[in-house]
């Protein structure tokens, strides 16, 4: 019988497959003796897909489970009622399997089809009901994944996992329509929850100068979450080859935009230099998942072709260093893979509402990572009408001009107009800046411990920098100053760094006091190093004054609120307990409290600048 054999046409190489599938069930056809062989042999395929499911090989397992529901599927148009009674059960359990397959590799439109394919032939199949609500849940359409896994419920009453992943879609739920996201649990210890897309009180508007932008619809107090976005899609490589993460985002968008329809409109959307400048506005149901958003069913959408891809994750997508946070990008990156990561890789990744921000140097917004799910907050008090906006370059450079040529625009905000006007009143400064760092990157040593040289050089430099303020021409704000003291942020901070023994504990809270206001003047609760600075300066006032102190009181507003517009609304309890659990008061006091300081010596000493963050301020 030669190629006519069923586990030859199963085994088939992939090319030659429909053929050979096409030419082997016309053989069965004129040859029905041979249908209980058949069946024999799909089972076994099908057994065979389970094997490499075991293994967690889960691409061989979709691979064959496909063609084995393919197949089945071709023999029940060719046979008698009989055979066909035999030939469903194993078609229904392949695209069932196919579907938690696909689930394993969080791929949810995939899961979905495969377990719609298994419900078409045993709409009662539970399991297939099942998979079907995990994969609505994964598309976040959890209405629709509530009724599936209902319907489970109702053939299986009682199921555990079943019952489990009501609650769940119904708590993803709730966060989706109210931004009511339990972190607590987080922030004190654990693995990043799941996080539903919630779209708060915005809306999505031409500007007059930077394309497309986002907008409030009311007024947000500071720290009110905005919007939460999970990102689309991720890019990896290992480090050192050169931009290989964009490449791979740009292939991962291409895949997504082909695998489903909302994908693929908003990949129309996205800002492309390849593109017209004066694009479309988008409406904002398209980023709210399970909205009643459907396509135009006149316009077909092509999705984009590899070199537009490259564009789009060139211009919108996030890296660690423009989320400042490189810890919480790779707990999304576990929270995304279902595994922890290759330690040393570069990622970059995309999300679709939160590239409608455009930039500024004195942010609305700031942005956080929850695994996979950015959190953008409000750094102030906004009044509705207020375009959000967050900084996409570090923004502590005179030349932030240069640094946004990559999106091919320049910023015209209150701060580069500002820094403008100053220029010229601070170039000796930023030239004495620029040679300290050159000096310091060349040929001092890089240890950041107490060292009274480099501190002294340090000091020397800030004292110059506070002169100039004094004598600027123009009246500055304390706003203003701040503007200009960023610029020398590093300054500050490794005056700090270096700050030794003698110095007493009244002047060092002066120090950190004075670099948190040049952050909030700034950027507030935009990167960890803000809270890592807040959570040390209110140790210092504490051991200083004491809990019951007016400065201790006053010192813990400021406090509390970069946090507030770092990770949300706290309460006083909750700031405490995470003051306790994650910026310990072990490793925080001997910065401050030169008896224990000396006792411990000068390892403990060096706290807050050992940050991952941080490390990439230096
Ligand atoms: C990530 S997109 C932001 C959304 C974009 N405005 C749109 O219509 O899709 C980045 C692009 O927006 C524009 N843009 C962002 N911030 C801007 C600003 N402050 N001034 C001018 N153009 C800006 C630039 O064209 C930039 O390449």
């Amino acid at each position: 019988m030669g190629r006519e054999s069923v586990a030859s046409v199963l085994a088939a190489p992939s090319l030659q497959l429909m053929a050979d599938e096409i030419r082997y069930l016309k053989h069965l056809e004129k040859n029905p003796q041979e249908t209980g062989t058949f069946i024999g042999e799909l089972e076994k395929w099908r057994l065979a897909g389970n094997r490499h499911f075991n293994k967690k090989d889960f691409e061989s397992a979709i691979h064959i489970y496909k063609r084995c529901a393919r197949l089945g599927r071709g023999f029940e148009s060719i046979t008698t009622e009989e055979f066909r009674g035999r030939a469903t059960p194993i078609v229904i359990m392949a695209d069932s399997n196919c579907a938690q397959a696909y689930l394993e590799r969080r791929q949810w439109e995939s899961a979905l089809q495969s377990a719609e394919g298994a419900l078409s032939l045993g709409p009662q199949h539970v399991k297939s009901l099942f998979r079907k609500g995990k994969a609505l849940q994964g598309l976040q359409e959890f209405k629709k994944a509530l009724a599936a896994l209902e319907a489970a419920l109702e053939l299986r009453p009682y199921d555990d996992s079943t019952m489990a992943a009501v609650a769940e879609v119904k708590s993803a739920y709730h966060q989706s329509v109210t931004g009511e996201f339990d972190l607590y649990n987080y922030y004190l210890e654990n693995l990043p929850p799941f996080c539903s897309d919630y779209v708060g009180s915005v809306e999505i508007k031409s500007t007059a100068t930077a394309g497309r932008g986002l907008f409030l619809t009311e007024s947000m107090k500071l720290g009110q979450l905005v919007i939460v976005s999970n990102a689309i899609a991720l890019g990896l490589a290992a480090r050192g080859k050169f931009n290989e993460h964009l490449i791979n985002l740009a292939f991962a968008c291409t895949r997504l935009a082909t695998s489903s329809v909302r994908y693929a409109h908003q990949f129309r959307y996205f800002h492309s230099r390849l593109k017209n400048q004066n694009a479309r506005v988008p409406p904002l149901e398209l980023y709210i998942p399970g909205s009643d958003w459907a396509p135009d069913p006149h316009s077909k959408v092509e999705p984009p072709g590899i070199e537009e891809a490259l564009e789009i994750v060139r211009i919108n997508s996030f890296d660690s260093s423009r989320i400042g946070n490189p810890e919480a990008f790779l707990d999304g990156l576990k929270d995304a893979l279902g595994h922890t990561p290759p330690a040393q890789v570069n990622v970059c990744a995309l999300w679709a509402l939160p590239s409608l921000l455009n930039h500024s140097c004195l942010p609305t917004c700031a942005v956080s990572l929850v695994g996979k799910a950015m959190f953008i907050r409000a750094t102030r008090d906004l009044p509705a009408g207020t375009e959000l906006t967050i900084s996409y370059v570090v923004s502590d450079s005179l030349d932030r001009e240069q640094l946004t040529k990559a999106w091919n625009f320049a910023c015209r905000c209150e701060r580069c107009l500002f820094d403008e006007i100053v220029k010229p009143h601070i170039s000796d400064a930023v030239q004495m800046f620029s040679d300290i760092m050159s000096d310091f990157e060349a040929r001092l040593p890089r240890a950041l411990e107490p060292d009274k040289l480099k501190y002294e050089i340090f000091s020397r430099l800030i004292h110059h920098v506070e002169q100039r303020i004094q004598n600027l021409p123009c009246k500055l704000d304390d706003r203003q100053k701040g503007w200009v003291r960023f610029i020398f942020q590093r300054g500050y901070m490794l005056r700090i760094v270096f700050c030794p023994q003698e110095v007493s504990r009244l002047e060092k809270i002066e120090m950190v006091a004075q670099l948190l206001n040049i952050y909030k003047a700034v950027e507030a609760g935009t990167c960890g190093l803000n809270l890592q600075l807040a959570a040390c300066l209110l140790k210092g006032v504490e051991l200083e004054y004491g809990r019951s102190s007016h400065e201790y009181q006053s010192t813990r507003k400021v406090v509390a609120m970069h946090f507030h517009v770092a990770l949300g609304e706290m309460d006083d309890d909750f700031l405490d307990k995470l003051l306790k659990a994650k910026f310990s008061s072990d490793s925080l006091a001997p910065f401050f409290n030169e008896i224990s300081r000396s006792e411990k010596g000068y390892q403990q000493h060096t706290f807050i600048w050992q940050s991952r963050s941080q490390q990439s301020l230096l």
